[in-house]
């Protein structure tokens, strides 16, 4: 049977982590981290995630700013309360909850973030220093992943990693991480033909489509470790639960490792966005990364990013 890789107590000891540096910022900086959380509408899943966020940051001695507008707040408002974040000191990490209403266009949402304060590492500039291997902000959730494969593995090297998904928020980016780590990276998709032969060949599989149970049992290496991101939500009343994209039944009898829906990569994204604000308070303030916040992602071929705070 695979071992179950716990992301709910990694996510634990990264935020114990992210408490002490930020204890030790405000002794000898009287510096607070600050993350602004916005939410456009009131889908139910995301008052869920933004509260657990606000929660989190409170909890790691951040201070929290939570903006809930009503669904119907035009793109201008959005973006003036977006100007007026990145003028706000008190703020280091701004995050915009995706999706946004329909009559939004999240492309000039997130153009509009300074990329120092763009703790999703969604603007193009983060983007664009993510893809060359640079220093930027990368987005949470892939980041989240790395930490579990290195938990569990050690080093990433040489390792083939084979990613199921593309999008911007998790498959792109977790390919340019991996790639960081030194893996020989594979990305599937919708129009890849034969993906189970493909994932097979992974020592290391993330799925990331958000398809329950499409990766069964003969998708996977024998001994490989894998990575579910995906949430699905089935049921109604009490049978509600979540379900990732991994069969995980059958998966666990082939895998070596395998991380849970829940309590896999899930608590371990919004820790990482709590350590990506940390980065972005350190970095518009001048002050060196603290000890072990630097995280698995410290720049070796450095290409520095210049933002606004210099
Ligand atoms: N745990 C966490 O913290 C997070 C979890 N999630 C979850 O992860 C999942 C993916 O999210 P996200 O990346 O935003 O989703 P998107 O819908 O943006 O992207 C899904 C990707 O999967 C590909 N895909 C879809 N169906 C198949 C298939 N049958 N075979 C192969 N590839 C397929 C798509 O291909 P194509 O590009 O060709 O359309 C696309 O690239 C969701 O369940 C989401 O809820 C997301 C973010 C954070
Ligand atoms: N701008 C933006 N950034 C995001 O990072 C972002 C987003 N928009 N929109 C939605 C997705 C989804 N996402 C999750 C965060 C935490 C859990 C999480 O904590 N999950 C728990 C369970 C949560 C529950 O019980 O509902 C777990 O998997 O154990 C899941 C998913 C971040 N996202």
């Amino acid at each position: 049977m695979a071992l179950l890789i716990d992301g709910k107590a990694q996510a634990r000891a990264l935020r114990a982590t992210v408490a002490d540096a930020v204890r030790r910022l405000g002794t000898h900086q009287g510096l607070v981290p600050g993350l602004a959380v916005v939410l456009v509408g009131d889908d139910p899943a995301s008052q869920v995630y933004v509260r657990r966020k606000g929660e989190h940051a409170r909890e790691v001695g951040m201070r929290s700013f939570e903006h809930a507008l009503p669904a119907a707040t035009s793109q201008a408002t959005l973006l003036e309360r977006i100007a007026r974040l990145n003028r706000d000191p008190e703020v280091h990490g701004i995050l915009v909850q995706l999706p946004l209403p329909a009559h939004i266009d999240p492309e000039a949402i997130i153009h509009a973030i300074d990329p120092a304060k763009d703790v999703d590492g969604f603007h193009p500039l983060n983007v664009g220093a993510l893809a060359v291997g640079g220093e930027g902000l990368a987005p949470c959730t892939p980041l989240g992943c790395i930490r579990l494969l290195e938990s569990h593995l050690g080093e990433l090297t040489g390792k083939h990693a084979v990613v199921l998904g593309r999008s911007r928020i998790v498959g792109r980016p977790l390919a340019s991480l991996l790639l960081k780590k030194d893996c020989t990276v594979t990305v599937a998709h919708s129009r890849t033909p034969n993906p189970a032969k493909i994932c097979r060949q992974g020592d290391i599989l993330v799925a990331a489509v958000g398809q329950p149970g499409l990766v069964q049992g003969d998708w996977v290496k024998a001994g490989a470790t894998v990575i579910d991101v995906g949430i699905t939500r089935l049921g109604e009343g009490d049978s509600r639960r979540l379900v990732g994209d991994v069969d995980a039944a059958c998966v666990s009898r082939v895998a070596g490792a395998l991380t849970p829906v829940p309590g896999g990569v899930g608590p371990m994204t919004i820790a990482c966005l709590l350590h990506n604000t940390l980065i972005a308070a350190c970095r518009q303030h001048g002050l060196p990364e603290p000890d072990g916040a630097t995280g698995p992602m410290a720049p070796r071929d450095g290409l520095p990013l210049t933002h606004p705070h210099g």
